[in-house]
């Protein structure tokens, strides 16, 4: 029996968008639905990069309702967070901040694997290594290099397997000289970052920020828009009292807080397929809770984190295919959905609020 048109659009009811968890056809997600004979084409907008498993379930809804052939045109329709005239980086649609509250947890590793994950999905990103006591990103994409102006004003980004990357490392002679960097000093340095370097048109640009609560998130709060926080903590106890801390902080000063990931979650040993909790379990899911946020994944303890991350290719990129390379994929999918819903209420657009009422945008302080 022939696809009818009805039975293609009660099809699609039934297909949800991730970011807004509410059927693609009630927010006008479904465009130019066009049935010939058995094959249906149809636009879908789609605010993610990370396409397919939306794709793969309009497939499947209209092939259970008959259809053979599916052709879907996409609608890359990325959300922006509100930019207001006197932004630094109007052109970036999302600032994600990264942040912990303790150090050494993997915020930079995971702000560099996602950062890349999002690149792979077809995003246009940058990293802006804020972590001004321990720079990263030299090391973990191996480069070095001085940052250079077009124009005399601005630093232009340095580049990487497709991704902008800025980095104190870039600018100062020696990394460990960075540890005087003190209060006011390293907000200013953060902020000059923000507007010194010409960043151009990114989809999202990703904050990895120096691991504490303080002073940092309130001038960030108070001078920037941003997307919103991916908080990242470890399993164990002692990680989790900092990071209650720097949620408590996020929270404080009004800054959304996007998910929560959970690293060095599991180690896998070889040869067995079981889950070994080594550091206990429960901690994020804990934190996430505190935070009224999800816990948007769990990555393992995988010695070859580590080993890309040192040989200067983050194991996204340097073996896409891997388990921990996929947990990170899969961070950075949710955190695209995540960050969709924010910037659809902030522009606003049907709001949904999952967090439990955390997600407020304070007016901009100056
Ligand atoms: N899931 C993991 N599996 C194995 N090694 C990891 C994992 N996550 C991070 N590491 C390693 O742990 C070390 C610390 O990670 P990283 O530098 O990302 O932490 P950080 O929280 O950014 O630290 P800092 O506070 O010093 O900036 C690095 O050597 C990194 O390669």
């Amino acid at each position: 029996m022939a696809i009818t048109f009805d039975a293609a659009v009660a099809a699609l009811r039934k297909v949800v968008a991730p970011d807004m968890e509410r059927p693609l056809t009630e927010i006008d997600r479904v465009h130019d639905l066009e049935i010939v004979g058995d094959d249906v084409s149809l636009e879908v907008v789609a605010t993610s990069p990370f396409k397919a498993q939306l794709g793969a379930a309009v497939e499947q809804a209209l092939r259970g309702a008959g259809a053979r052939e599916v052709k879907i045109t996409w609608d890359l329709q990325i959300p922006s967070r509100d930019i207001q005239e006197d932004d630094p980086s109007p052109g970036v649609k999302n600032i994600v901040l990264v942040m912990s509250g303790k150090g050494g947890v993997g915020k930079s590793t995971v702000a560099a694997n996602l950062t890349l994950a999002l690149n792979r999905a077809g995003a246009k990103v940058g990293l802006l290594d804020a972590d001004m006591y321990g720079p990263s990103v030299p090391t973990m994409f191996g480069v070095m290099g001085r940052p250079t102006s077009a124009d005399g004003q601005r630093f232009l980004p340095l580049e990487r397997f497709g991704v902008k990357l800025m980095s104190i490392g870039f600018l100062i002679e020696d990394a460990r000289s960075a540890v005087v960097w003190r209060g006011p000093m390293l907000q200013n340095a953060l902020l000059q970052f923000m507007r010194d370097v010409d960043w151009g048109q990114l989809d999202y640009l990703i904050l990895d920020l120096p691991p504490g609560t303080g002073d940092i998130a309130l001038t960030i709060s108070q001078k920037l828009r941003t997307t919103g926080a991916v908080i990242v903590t470890t399993p164990q106890e002692v990680a989790l009292q900092d990071v209650y801390k720097s949620v408590s902080m996020a929270q404080k000063v009004g800054i959304p807080l996007l998910g929560v990931v959970e690293n060095e979650s599991y180690f896998i040993c070889d040869g067995c397929t079981k889950r070994h909790e080594l550091f206990g379990s429960g901690g994020g899911q804990r934190i996430a809770e505190f935070a009224a946020a999800p816990l948007i994944g769990q990555i393992p303890i995988v010695p070859a984190i580590r080993e890309w991350g040192d040989a200067g290719t983050p194991i996204v990129q340097a073996a896409p295919d891997s388990e921990a390379a996929k947990a990170f994929l899969s961070v950075a999918e949710r955190l695209a959905d995540r960050a969709s819903a924010q910037g659809l209420s902030s522009e606003g657009g049907p709001r949904i609020d999952r967090s439990g009422g955390v997600n407020r945008h304070l007016p901009i302080m100056r």
